[in-house]
């Protein structure tokens, strides 16, 4: 059959708005064959590598899947806890903490679930049971704050590759980037001052975020933009001065130029400009991962020490941190506007009662 259809359908039944949060995906395991298939999937995706698929499928599956599982894996046995990947659970603990929220808020009929973008669990899955549940309406939130096509894009075109197999689709919204969205910035400023009040200020703070190749950037990505504006407003609103902070870019892959300042070199060098003692912050990663955990909290750190820095440490992402939950469900409430009031029937009466008085 061509189309996936839809068994629950019901007359007279009440449209469900359902929130699918998102975020990149990680190994179901630490271990090669594990990492094999998730860098399979991860890496095949046209969005993360532009380069000419024929040329790429032969580097991939002749030169890379044979070696980066094995190391990656080990990278990954680091991070790994009893509880899993740290990005799987902080991403379970944010959407239970979203879900209990918009329902304390009065969101009674809102059906909140997350998915991976690679590996498990899948965009498909999340989507077959939030339409199970009766979902008409759906807002998809990616966690990450800055767009980029790599990312942002990509999880589009996953949302997109499930609807062209389904029947019956959705009312649709989107969220493409909130890296300026006020709360989020007022949660990444609480996040470092809270930090501050234990261990004090260093002689630089770092902003570090993922990097993507620089042709990405000449070619219209605006992702290189949007970190430097998410910069710039956590630092003003900590009252920062230019030469307080550094912004910088981590986790290159392959051997073209990625956008720099590379927070590695960064780091090498800061020492012998008198600067011994920094934190690094990464305001595009909304939940700890690999990346943060072993890159930035770890490897990187003994760059800098080596390098002759007394003093590293590295600043939690938000996680499920109350502010970091907050900012989220405004953001989810502002872009559902009046789907929420349609989806629950008694929000709708009072409204209209409200609306009659006034
Ligand atoms: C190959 C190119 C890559 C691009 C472009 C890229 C962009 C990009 N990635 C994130 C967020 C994360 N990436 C993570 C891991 C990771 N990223 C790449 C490659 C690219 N990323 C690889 C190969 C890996 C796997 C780890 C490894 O083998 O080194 C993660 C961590 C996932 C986890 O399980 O913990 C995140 C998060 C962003 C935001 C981004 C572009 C803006
Ligand atoms: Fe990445
Ligand atoms: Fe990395």
């Amino acid at each position: 059959m061509r189309y996936t259809n839809t068994k629950n359908f019901q007359h007279q039944q009440q449209d469900k708005v359902g929130v699918l949060l998102t975020n990149l995906g990680t190994p179901d395991a630490p271990t090669p064959k594990a990492l094999r298939r998730y860098l399979a999937e991860f890496l095949s995706d046209p969005r993360v590598v532009e380069v000419p698929r024929l040329l790429w499928w032969l580097i991939l599956h002749g030169v890379i899947l044979r070696i980066r599982p094995r190391r990656s894996a080990k990278a990954y046995a680091t991070v790994f806890t009893d509880q899993g990947s740290p990005l799987l659970f902080h991403t379970q603990r944010q959407c239970d903490a979203i879900r209990a929220q918009l329902q304390t808020k009065g969101h009674q009929q809102l059906e909140v679930a997350f998915a991976m973008r690679y590996g498990n669990p899948s965009i498909q899955s999340a989507l077959n049971e939030l339409f199970a549940k009766g979902v008409r309406k759906l807002l998809v939130l990616p966690l990450y704050p800055q767009y980029s096509a790599s990312t942002t894009a990509s999880t589009f075109d996953a949302v997109a590759k499930d609807f062209m197999q389904r029947r019956w689709l959705p009312d649709f919204r989107f969220v493409s980037h909130y890296h300026d969205f006020p709360p989020f910035i007022e949660a990444a400023a609480q996040q470092i001052e809270r930090f501050w009040q234990q261990h004090g200020r260093p002689d630089k703070l770092l902003f570090s975020y993922h990097g993507i190749p620089k042709r990405y950037l000449l070619n219209g990505d605006p992702y290189h933009c949007e970190c430097y504006k998410t910069s710039r407003l956590i630092a003003e609103r900590l009252g920062l001065t230019e030469s307080d902070y550094i912004t910088s870019f981590q986790s290159r892959f392959g051997r073209e130029e990625w956008l720099k300042p590379y927070t590695d070199e960064t780091l090498k060098s800061l020492p012998q400009q008198g600067i011994k003692n920094v934190q690094v912050f990464c305001p595009g990663f909304s939940a700890d991962c690999l990346e943060t955990i072993e890159e930035i909290a770890e490897e990187n750190k003994d760059y800098f020490l080596h390098a002759g820095g007394e003093h590293y440490h590295y600043i939690p992402a938000l996680n499920d941190n109350p502010a970091h939950i907050d900012a989220l469900c405004q953001l989810i409430e502002n872009n559902l506007a009046h789907w929420q009031l349609e989806a629950d029937p008694e929000r709708q009466l009072r409204a209209r009662k409200v609306g009659a008085e006034q």
